[in-house]
């Protein structure tokens, strides 16, 4: 067995009674947490023939009452996660890739990016409103459509969408999880709400959306609908089993967006928007087109381009997707998205 506190004795850790020869999967509570790390539960199950055993761990992001881009957003729902991982309490934790941090902790190892749920935003709005009817019937009644975001990402290209329309909404900054978030349209108190397509999928809300909104109008946040797989670096035999949960051509994309983020110097509450796609049928790609947005909360300024380049020569490629990220960051720069950063919600 490689170093790393695999196998503690029974009673050990925060959740004694687990099987002494399972493997440990540290998750959050909340019923998306649970969904997706059951998903790769289940998927390490076979592919090892181990069992896995999930373990609790609450984060300061899921007790937290402020806004995110207030917390500072960067790691709140991370830092738990690999403090455990760290303490040997846990073998390994699945991330929503979103979540974490571009910077790379050396003690850790991203194991496995599996194949990525669908990157896009969602619109849930009132009597299955699609965003533009939403917008123009606010408009008409004299009463702005109230669509609620805690993301300046989203706030920002909504309200640069409103003004496309030539119409005036309201965003309204709210968190929570995704039941208490479409509560506030059920309860009538917004007209709509956005979210990920690939959380409402993960729990299965998916028949409440009401529009899934295009790329070209609305970018999602760098590596959205990707889980990240993480356990110690030293763990090599672990990582080496994980690693089979790997797909290249999410790996690639998300590096392309997150090294985009990070050449912006953008933290995860910032209004950066980017994806990449390798257009082909999965054994012919050759090339790689990735988008990307920066933008003020009021929508009156976005910066949006897009380039593209080849695609990475093999799994193992980073460098490829890396330059292609700080190309396209470096020409958002010199179109002045540096002065849309320092901006945060509220
Ligand atoms: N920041 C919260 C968060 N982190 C990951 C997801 C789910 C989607 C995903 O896996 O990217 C969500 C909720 C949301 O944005 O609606």
């Amino acid at each position: 067995m490689s170093t790393g506190p695999t196998h503690g004795g029974p009673g050990t850790g925060p959740d004694a009674g687990l099987d002494a020869g399972a493997l440990r999967l540290g998750t959050r509570r909340s019923k998306l947490a649970m969904a997706q790390s059951e998903q790769v539960a289940e998927a390490v199950r076979r592919l090892t023939g181990r069992p896995v055993e999930l373990v609790q761990i609450t984060t300061y992001g899921d007790t937290s009452r402020e806004h995110l881009a207030q917390i500072g957003g960067t790691g709140v729902f991370v830092t738990a996660l690999r403090d455990a991982l760290l303490r040997g309490e846990i073998d390994f934790a699945v991330h929503s890739l979103k979540d974490l941090p571009t910077s790379q902790p050396e003690e850790l190892h991203l194991a496995a990016i599996p194949v990525r749920e669908d990157p896009r935003d969602a619109l849930i709005a009132r009597d299955g409103l699609g965003f533009e009817q939403l917008a123009r019937s606010g408009e008409r009644a004299g009463r702005p459509a109230r669509i609620g975001t805690g993301s300046p990402r989203r706030m920002a290209q909504l309200e640069a969408w409103a003004r496309a329309l030539g119409v005036v909404i309201e965003t309204v900054p709210i968190r929570g999880n995704i039941d208490t978030r479409i509560g506030y349209v059920r309860s009538g108190e917004l007209d709509a709400v956005v979210l990920a397509a690939a959380g409402l999928n993960r729990v299965g809300r998916a028949d409440e959306v009401t529009e899934l909104l295009s790329p070209d109008t609305v970018l999602p946040a760098p590596g959205q609908g990707a889980l990240a797989v993480e356990c110690v670096a030293t763990d090599v035999l672990l990582a080496a089993q994980l690693v089979e949960l790997d797909d290249p051509h999410t790996r690639a994309a998300v590096t392309a967006e997150r090294t985009l983020l990070a050449a912006l110097e953008a933290g995860c509450s910032a209004p950066v928007g980017a994806l990449a796609d390798l257009p082909g049928d999965g054994r012919t790609v050759t090339e790689m087109r990735l988008r990307g947005v920066v933008g003020t909360t009021d929508g009156k300024t976005l910066v949006q381009l897009s380039t593209t380049g080849p695609a990475p020569a093999s799994a193992d490629d980073r460098a490829t997707p890396q330059r292609m990220g700080r190309r396209l960051a470096d020409e958002m720069l010199a179109k002045g998205a540096a002065g849309l950063m320092g901006e945060r919600a509220l």
